[in-house]
């Protein structure tokens, strides 16, 4: 392809002065006194460089490798030399805007350039929370001097309700979309758009993250000047100024970072439980986080492992309320062998402490969401391992991660020699024994399996794992299940290998005397009317029903803190996290069928 702009691309070399040099000395202070660090990573030098020399930079670098203050301390370097022009006038001005994908990166960048903002003088306002505060409370926020940090859904509730601040924006300084090619998805995509428009064109820009997306030239088209493209690795630094070159782009790796060791095992579908569960105690000193598909997953799995386990490990879950969510984060650095549990809420951006290995139990939605799972582990130097656990009709997905993401990861045999048969049924029994006892845990098995069969026909690599591939059979005794739930797919799908358990299911009752009450009232109600179900289906998930048309809630229902309006009753007790996710499950239904809108079904979600 023909360049029109000059390419160069190098490799770093120490230089007699380092460009780090040149940062102001209240800058420095803060990275050395208040942060406590002695030297910048190879991403900190660069982007230091490139944006002190008045560059836009689209920068890609592995996951932990220190890019949070990689656009920070130029920001506030750059925000620092103008402080004199935003103590003019009397209106609020918006310096520096600061966008990340979740309210847990809201709180997180937060709370590592608090002290760096109050150096140079300047207001720090990070927008987290799910707001439904008055339009003059949300006036009030903002100073001569701010700089804000936002989720897109969040900021752009802000724009609606506030229309002056695009005036307060009009002086803006400085931009940083952090996990950028996040923002490229649909989800974010129209928010994204809808902010841009807002902000001038004259500001300096800097996009971040581990993984690149073509579509990512769709942000760079909105008003980048002057741009250049850094991919840092361990040991080289590439740096395009023609950031149009396709090929440029196409030859770069998602590189992990060289402390974390990437693989994948093949295990067969009924192991699958029992490989994660030899993982774990061979690993009884370590701190181990686990990716699932889907909230329902985290939390039957939570109870699983407690079982299986035992209690004294403590185990996580990251499912919870979007409140008590950075309770767990904190708990998660507080024992050096917890077992944390999550969905893609902890996959992007999250500096979880020392994280030794990483489990994605299930595939991620998007391939591209790999190299953040993985990268929990790993970081800034800690070694760390990630294993992928696929069963042998996933064995093609690590190709499509070479071929589609560029991440290479190595087969591993860990779990050859150590599964049989023998101790998967022996697992099995114990989980089924536990849910032939207790209704909920029965539901909740039910509700993890559909939920991840779900997120199975929605994945994006459809081309080489097909639900009807699965060995569903062998994966619900992996699952522990006393019944297999039936839906549409189950009816061409491989069955053979499941092993029911005998029992009536109808005759398992909730531990809770309360709900057992009301079962069985509406049991004696229903009697003579029509044959009591069988099934160990809870409400929301019928039997017989078309797996894809069974909604589970949405996984960024509500992630990014958009503005939430009351419209829920008043709970009346509190609930147990599985009624939780049932009513989230029912309002996500009435949303779907357009009888709330999203705004309402959040509020509903945060009311719960
Ligand atoms: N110069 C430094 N010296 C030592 N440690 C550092 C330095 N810079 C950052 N760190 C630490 O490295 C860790 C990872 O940093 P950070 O979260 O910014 O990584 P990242 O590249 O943004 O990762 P991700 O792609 O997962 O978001 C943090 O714990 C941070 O405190």
């Amino acid at each position: 392809m023909a360049k029109t702009k000059k390419e160069s691309t190098k490799t770093a070399a120490p230089t007699p002065e380092s460009p780090t040099d040149k940062l102001l000395p209240e800058i420095r202070e803060y990275f050395a006194k208040d942060l406590g660090f002695d030297s910048f990573t190879p991403v900190q030098r660069c982007t230091v460089k490139y944006f002190l020399d008045n560059y836009d930079c689209i920068v890609q670098a592995p996951t932990g490798s220190g890019k949070t203050l990689a656009y920070v301390l130029p920001f506030l370097h750059i925000l620092k030399t103008k402080v004199e022009e935003y103590k003019e006038g009397d209106k609020p001005k918006i310096a520096g805007l600061i966008l990340v994908p979740t309210r847990e990166l809201v709180h997180q960048v937060g709370t590592v350039m608090k002290a760096g903002a109050a150096r140079i003088g300047f207001e720090l306002l990070p927008l987290a929370a799910c707001n439904t505060s008055k339009r003059s409370q949300e006036e009030k926020k903002f100073k001569k001097n701010c700089i804000v940090i936002s989720t897109p859904g969040r900021f752009v509730n802000l724009l609606n309700k506030l229309p002056e601040l695009k005036t307060y924006l009009k002086s803006l300084e400085m931009l940083i979309i952090d996990e950028a090619d996040r923002f490229v998805d649909v989800d974010f995509k129209d928010q994204t758009t809808k902010i841009l428009e807002s902000l001038p064109k004259q500001r300096r820009t800097g996009l971040f993250s581990a993984t690149q997306a073509k579509e990512i030239e769709d942000l760079i088209k909105f008003g980048l000047r002057n741009p250049v493209r850094l991919e840092v690795n361990s040991g080289t630094t590439r740096v395009m100024e023609d950031i149009d070159d396709d090929e440029g782009s196409a030859k770069a790796a998602n590189v992990a970072p060289a402390s974390l060791k990437n693989s994948y095992a093949i295990v067969p579908a009924a192991h699958k439980l029992l490989a994660l569960v030899d993982f774990l105690k061979k690993r009884k000193d370590k701190k181990v986080l686990v990716f699932f598909s889907s909230r329902f997953s985290v939390i039957y799995f939570e109870r699983v492992l407690k079982l299986v386990l035992g209690g004294k490990r403590p185990i996580l879950n990251l499912y919870g309320k979007k409140f008590s969510r950075a309770k767990v984060i904190s708990s998660f650095g507080g024992h050096n062998n917890t077992i944390m549990l999550a969905t893609d809420v902890a996959g992007r951006g999250l500096d979880l402490e020392n994280v030794d290995a990483v489990v994605q139990f299930d595939i991620p939605k998007h391939s591209s969401w790999f190299v953040h799972r993985s990268g929990r582990a790993g970081r800034n130097n800690h070694i760390g391992e990630s294993i992928l656990l696929l069963t042998p009709a996933e064995e093609a997905y690590a190709e499509f991660l070479l071929t589609h993401e560029k991440v290479a990861i190595e087969r591993t045999h860990i779990f050859d020699k150590v599964l049989n048969d023998a101790n998967a049924d022996v697992l099995r029994q114990k989980i089924t024994s536990k849910a032939s006892e207790e209704r909920e845990f029965l539901e909740l098995g039910t509700s993890a399996f559909v939920a991840m069969l779900n997120a199975y026909l929605s994945h994006d690599c459809q081309i080489v794992c097909r639900v009807k591939d699965l060995d569903i059979g062998a994966l619900g005794n992996a699952y522990g299940l006393v019944r297999l739930p039936k839906f549409a797919e189950t009816k061409t799908a491989n069955v053979k290998a499941f092993k029911r358990v005998d029992i009536e299911t109808s005759k398992i009752p909730y531990l809770d005397a309360t709900r057992e009450a009301e079962r069985q009232k509406k049991l004696k109600s229903q009697e003579g009317t029509k044959k009591p179900r069988q099934t160990s289906t809870p409400a929301g998930q019928r039997r017989g029903k078309n797996v894809t048309k069974t909604p589970i809630p949405d996984e960024n229902a509500g992630e990014d803190g958009s503005e939430l309006k009351k419209t829920a009753p008043k709970r009346k007790k509190k609930l147990s996290e599985w009624e939780e996710l049932q009513s989230e499950d029912r309002l996500l239904k009435k949303f779907k069928k357009g009888k709330i809108n999203r705004q309402e079904m959040e509020a509903a979600i945060d009311d719960l």
